[in-house]
């Protein structure tokens, strides 16, 4: 075994020593409602009370795993390994290039030793190579196992890590479709700032109510990670233990089955669902999954997956658990079915909170058992179809309950807590100051019109890079319609299956309230004198390079590569003579230029009159600087 450097092994000491002992808010656990409750139902006993204790009450390790769209997962894996030892893969998630450290960020701002790490996982993410992601939160997308050319729904999407997860999976597949929804259109739009950095051309984002999301496709696989209490997040947001109330489990639970009912509604037949909570109540878990088997009794049934995640350990299932009321002397009482519960007004207690069937199989993650935040998920798979009445009148049922103010607002409290979103909020706020907003857009996908429509602008296109007209690329290209009849700045290039979803089925989509679809690829040029109106972005070139003839030119030395990346822009005559001669045989506008013609490190650049300009940005410069350094190309 390799020997650890003294600095390192330090640094490692006083991380581990430190982290277990760490308290960075003062909460007195004892006599808590939160600790009273879960010890009342008996998840919580005399023997693992200060085990459960000390674990929810440290700070969660820092974990973030390899993007899985990036092609050099082996060579980072390596460096991984060799130059940030701290960085521990997890063997148990099998399916992800998963790291753990054990020490968290504040921890790490102060010791000079390990502010490599920080800096190393800030370039990564920057870079577009790690997604900062909590090990039990990459199970549900793990479970999903999205591959190239599936049908995916995932019904409560934002901010968007499982999305992200499943979609890295199938951007390859001409096949592939995501619908990834939120209900709240305000983080339906932070969901689409997250997913647009994939540049994927597979994913429809929705802002939907998923209790009625219409079955656009025979999905294979629908993702259900519900709203919830949040009560497993704890180590990284205390402020939870808070406002923590027994009611809160019992408030989602209505809509949390609604959602399942739903999700088991619109999932193929053979196909899966995953349910997910980040939380413990089982009023949110097992009582969800007991009632949806129970009501689609017998065109559902639940897997036992515990074998996907060697070495991990599980608490057990459930299969009995109380359902709960507070007395007003504080003390909890339970009742044993909802017999006790009819006549007994405003108690609010279902039917379906009650155990009803086995859920032996679903998954339930304690924090003290493998220190990871608290989890729960389950694998369900729709053996027949069956009619939607079914499950509507469920719904409707259900809905009754979870439409109460207390619910919604409830809901309300949770999402404002979620400081993962608020980050992401300040990210989006950012961006739209700078002027990206166009992004993200809000439109009918059956009103998008087809490039090929637009015979000027395609004939141009053709032209101009020299594209192989018949190609079948072009047919997946279409502007968004703007107010006044005129065309979008952008070209968007869509999957062919969404392409499908236009041309087949334009009647189911009203029913969709769009958010972002497909990838832009080209955007309007500015002098409105150029001799073509639009040009290939960088987005695009990760595409279209190996179709463009035209307007090309091929680096031989990194060092020329990195001459452009970061010299330009330049006057003609400030040009190296043999760049210069390559540059006057093209045409004014967009040139692609690569490092010895590899694909990946394609930018373009901006002949004018007598200026070469870079079109690249600060990120895309960095991206562009980082995999010279570490000869990735
Ligand atoms: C736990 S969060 C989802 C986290 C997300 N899957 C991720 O990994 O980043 C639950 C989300 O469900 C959304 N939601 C609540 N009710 C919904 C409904 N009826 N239909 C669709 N989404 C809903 C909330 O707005 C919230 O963003």
């Amino acid at each position: 075994m390799q020997e650890q450097k003294p600095e390192i092994q330090d640094a490692q000491q006083h991380f581990e020593g430190e982290r277990k002992e760490k308290k960075k808010f003062d909460f007195n656990f004892d006599k808590s409602p939160f600790l009273e409750y879960y010890k009342f139902i008996g998840l919580v006993s005399d023997q693992n009370k200060d085990q459960f204790i000390s674990s929810v009450d440290s700070t969660l390790p820092i974990t973030f795993r390899l993007n899985k769209n990036i092609s050099n997962k082996e060579l980072i894996d390596k460096l991984i390994s060799e130059q940030y030892p701290l960085f521990k893969r997890i063997q148990w998630l099998t399916s992800e290039y998963a790291y753990q450290l054990n020490a968290d960020k504040l921890e790490i701002r102060k010791n000079p030793e390990v502010k490599k790490y920080q800096t190393f996982l800030q370039d990564q993410d920057c870079l577009g190579k790690i997604s900062r992601q909590e090990l039990v939160s990459m199970i549900p997308a793990a479970l999903i196992d999205a591959q190239p050319n599936e049908k995916i729904l995932d019904m409560c999407a934002a901010p968007g890590s499982k999305t992200k997860q499943m979609l890295e999976s199938m951007m390859k597949g001409n096949e592939s479709l995501l619908f990834a929804n939120d209900i709240s259109k305000k983080r339906a739009f932070m969901l689409a700032f997250h997913v647009l950095k994939l540049n994927a051309t597979c994913a429809v984002l929705t802002s939907n109510d998923c209790t009625k999301y219409p079955k656009i496709e025979q999905f294979d696989k629908v993702l259900c990670d519900v709203p919830c209490s949040g009560d497993g997040t704890i180590r990284k947001q205390k402020l939870i233990l808070k406002r923590w109330s027994s009611k809160l489990g019992k408030n989602l639970h209505c809509l949390q089955l609604s959602l399942l009912l739903r999700a088991l509604y619109l999932v193929k037949k053979g196909g899966s669902v995953v349910y997910s909570t980040c939380s413990l109540n089982p009023m949110e878990n097992e009582s969800v999954v007991s009632a949806a088997l129970h009501i689609l009794k017998p065109y559902v049934k639940i897997i036992d997956v515990k074998d996907k995640f060697p070495g991990f350990k599980f608490s057990p299932t459930l299969f009995k658990w109380p359902v709960v009321q507070k007395k007003i002397t504080n003390a909890y009482w339970s009742y044993e079915s909802i017999d006790d519960v009819y006549g007994l007004k405003g108690k609010k207690i279902f039917d379906t909170m009650f155990p009803q069937e086995d859920v032996t199989g679903c998954l339930r993650i304690t924090p003290h058992m493998n220190d990871t935040g608290g989890f729960f998920v389950a694998y369900l798979q729709k053996t027949e179809d069956f009619d939607e009445s079914l499950i509507l009148k469920e719904i409707e049922r259900l809905q009754q309950y979870y439409n109460t103010e207390e619910g919604t607002q409830a809901l309300k409290e949770l999402q404002d807590a979620e400081s993962e979103n608020k980050e992401a909020e300040n990210k989006q706020d950012k961006n739209e100051k700078d002027n990206k907003k166009e992004d993200i857009y809000e439109f009918k996908l059956e009103k998008l019109i087809p490039l090929k429509s637009q015979n000027e602008i395609f004939e141009q296109l053709i032209d101009f890079y020299g594209f192989q007209k018949e190609d079948e690329i072009f047919n997946q290209l279409y502007f968004i319609p703007i107010d006044n009849q005129g065309l979008s700045k952008n070209i968007l290039l869509i999957s062919s299956a969404i392409r499908k979803l236009i041309t087949e089925k334009p009647d189911l989509l009203p029913q969709l309230s769009i958010v972002n679809c497909g990838l832009k690829v080209f955007t309007k040029v500015k002098d409105v004198n150029h001799p073509i109106k639009y040009r290939i972005i960088q987005e695009g070139l990760n595409i279209f390079f190996d179709k463009i003839a035209h307007q090309k030119i091929e680096l031989e030395t990194y060092e020329e590569y990195s001459w452009m990346i970061n010299n330009l822009p330049k006057r003609f005559d400030e040009l190296d003579q043999k760049l210069k001669e390559k540059i006057d045989q093209l045409k004014v506008g967009i040139i692609a230029v690569t490092y010895k013609g590899i694909k990946e490190s394609a930018f373009t650049v901006w002949k004018g009159i007598n200026i070469l300009s870079i079109l690249l940005d600060k990120e895309e410069k960095k991206l562009a600087n980082f995999s010279i350094d570490n000869k990735l190309f």
